[in-house]
């Protein structure tokens, strides 16, 4: 108990925010560990290894996450709300957490309610594609972390943003020809990288690169392709 205590206090002064908003972060974490133990939700099961892997992780995004223009935040292939509600908890931003699995999705719905967080966000069950035609160029700020690779994430968000909305990618090791082949798709799709930071989390091998593209002008080429074709077929 009071090393719990301890943890969320270091962590919440580690990251400039409140001790109370650490605490509603970790209890989020909580009610996932319970719904996973009858919905798969994460493969993570224990409260240590969520702390690091799923709340230090979504945090490691802040950074980035504060320097986003204001306006509308979707977390895309949320899973288990992962990095979506822990960035909306610590800034107090709204967010649209967006899944096609609707289990997935109504299990976080159950939990957001349970937590009075209703106002803050609401979810989206079905797939990005399709949020891309009913939602087009809406979006300020989208994250996405474990979802796909980098030119399927870009072709996926670019009809999702606004002029200069931003899409901040959570990766662990991007090969360089994967870097060489975004930049050639800059112009197709539109979107630019603006900035590239690598770390590793706090267990000192959990390697983390954090990349974020802004959407600049218009795709040359008609987004969103028919439903699947981005992560089936990338460009
Ligand atoms: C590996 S999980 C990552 C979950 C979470 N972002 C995390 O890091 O813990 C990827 C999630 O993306 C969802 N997903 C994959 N492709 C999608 C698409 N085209 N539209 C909506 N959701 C998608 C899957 O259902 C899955 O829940």
């Amino acid at each position: 108990m009071i090393e719990d205590t301890t943890w969320a206090e270091k962590t919440a002064q580690a990251l400039g925010i409140s001790v109370d908003r650490m605490n509603l972060i970790e209890s989020y974490l909580l009610h996932v560990i319970e719904a996973n133990k009858t919905t798969n939700l994460t493969r993570i099961e224990t409260l240590e290894s969520g702390r690091m892997l799923h709340l230090e992780d979504s945090l490691s995004g802040l950074k980035e996450f504060n320097k986003a223009p204001e306006g509308l935040y979707g977390d895309l292939g949320t899973g288990g709300g992962f990095p979506g509600v822990p960035l909306s908890i610590a800034t107090g931003r709204t967010v649209l957490l967006v899944d096609s699995v609707k289990k997935k999705v109504a299990i976080l719905e159950d939990i957001v309610r349970e937590m009075g967080l209703s106002k803050q966000m609401s979810t989206y069950g079905g797939r990005i594609e399709d949020l891309a035609t009913e939602k087009k160029a809406s979006f300020s700020v989208l994250t996405a972390r474990a979802l796909s690779s980098l030119s399927s994430l870009l072709e996926l968000s670019s009809p999702l943003l606004v002029q200069g909305g931003q899409l901040i990618c959570y990766k662990a090791n991007v090969e360089d020809e994967e870097i060489d082949h975004v930049e050639e798709l800059k112009g197709l799709l539109a979107m630019r990288l603006v900035s590239d930071r690598s770390f590793t989390l706090s267990d000192g091998v959990t390697p983390r690169r954090i990349l974020v593209f802004e959407k600049k002008g218009y795709p040359s080429i008609k987004l969103p392709r028919r439903v699947g074709m981005a992560q089936k077929r990338p460009l």
